[in-house]
């Protein structure tokens, strides 16, 4: 078996000669910031409380109006593994056959963990004649559809996740991306546990989650989501995986950053992250979420809060604050929890003034 220094190597020397280096996406700014809200998918799959369609699709329909360009919409898994999930299919064909809510464009995003689940997508697609990407043609511009699938950075998250060890993992992806490619449609990738693991601990390997993050580029990932699942992340740890990532020659505008603020250290890194290049963050709306795995798990880090620093720092995120605090407080009473932005719960208090 190959030393993981050497698969590193091996994976990196793939992908710089495969030539990729940065995503389709437009490039972005270094004054803006790209933020991807996972509540409707990361931020409710837990919920014991069975949520309706109904208010789901309110949900996401409310994120869009922020001005918040990529929602997770759900994802394409076994019932039995994610009950809260089981709803994918029906908001997928909603979306599909709904002109947006909104005037700027915008990517739903489905989680999927295998191929079935792509193609579960797929068939739906193209029994509604829907593409992936518009032609541009549109004075309102359509949807756009992308997919998000994932591996981890340990072996026992990734037995108890999807019931495979991280190679199968890898093994597994590659006819998702390759029908996905296909199909035209938008892959992201993300790498679990990137921070810490619930059954391994905090000291995960910088190294592996390189080798995994080059391995998703190489394979076709136009861009891969780097999770702090544990919310275990502290500021030096971050700044050391951004500085391995960095040192693999990964580029910074390949990445984002998925912070769960369990230690309450998610702004930390989030600052942290952009000071290593980072634009692109994941982040759920009133820090919807927890982890089924990770005992005591929270949230992701809230949008309220993450575009409320943002701006504080002189960055552009296109999000309106005050909507999303709205948001916040409606999903949270929706389903009776508190809401975990303290951002949001201020803005909305002083919106009801
Ligand atoms: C990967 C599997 C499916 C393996 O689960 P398995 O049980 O080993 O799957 P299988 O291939 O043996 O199939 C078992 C049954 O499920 C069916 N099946 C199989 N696939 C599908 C599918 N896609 N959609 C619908 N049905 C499916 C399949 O047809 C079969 O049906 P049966 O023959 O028993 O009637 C399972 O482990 C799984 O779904 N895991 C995903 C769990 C999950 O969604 N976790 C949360 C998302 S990851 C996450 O939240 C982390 C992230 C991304 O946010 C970042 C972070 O913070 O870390």
């Amino acid at each position: 078996m190959a030393c993981p220094r050497r698969r590193l190597f091996s994976a990196l020397s793939a992908l710089r000669a495969s030539g990729r280096r940065f995503s389709t996406e437009a490039r972005l700014t270094a004054d803006h910031v790209r933020i991807v809200e996972v509540g409707a998918r990361d931020g409710l799959q837990n919920e014991k409380k069975s949520i309706s369609l109904e208010t789901k699709i309110q949900l996401i329909e409310k994120l869009a109006r922020t001005g918040v360009t990529t929602i997770e919409a759900g994802s394409f898994v076994p019932a039995k593994w994610v009950p809260q999930m089981a709803s994918t299919a029906e908001i997928c064909e909603y979306l599909l056959q709904s002109p947006p809510p909104c005037q700027h464009a915008i990517a739903y995003n489905y989680l999927v963990p295998n191929i079935k689940g792509l193609e579960g997508l797929v068939k739906i697609m193209d029994r509604l004649g829907a593409a992936a990407e518009t032609d541009g043609s549109e004075t309102k511009p359509a949807a756009r559809t992308e997919i998000s699938l994932f591996a981890a950075a340990t072996e026992s998250f990734s037995k108890a996740n999807t019931n495979c060890t991280v190679q199968e993992s890898l093994e597994r992806i590659k006819p998702i991306v390759a029908l996905a490619k296909e199909k035209k449609i938008r892959v992201r990738g993300y790498v679990s546990v990137a921070l810490g693991c619930p059954y391994e601990g905090p000291d995960v390997s910088p190294s592996k989650v390189a080798e995994i993050t080059a391995t998703l580029l190489e394979m076709g990932a136009d861009e891969v989501s780097v999770a702090d699942t544990t919310g275990m992340g502290t500021a030096p740890r971050t700044q050391k995986l951004l500085q391995t990532l960095k040192a693999a020659g990964i580029a910074s505008s390949d990445l984002a950053l998925h912070f769960h603020d369990t230690y309450g250290q998610a702004l930390v890194n989030t600052v942290v992250a952009l000071e290593h290049g980072i634009r692109i963050f994941d982040s759920s709306v009133g820090g919807l979420g927890g982890c089924p795995y990770s005992k005591g798990a929270t949230g992701n880090i809230s949008t309220e809060d993450l575009v409320h620093t943002l701006h504080s720092l002189g960055m552009h995120t296109g999000v309106n604050l005050e909507e999303m605090s709205r948001i916040g407080a409606w999903i949270s009473s929706e389903l009776g929890r508190h809401n975990d932005s303290r951002a949001g719960k201020a803005t909305f208090a002083r919106l009801s003034e």
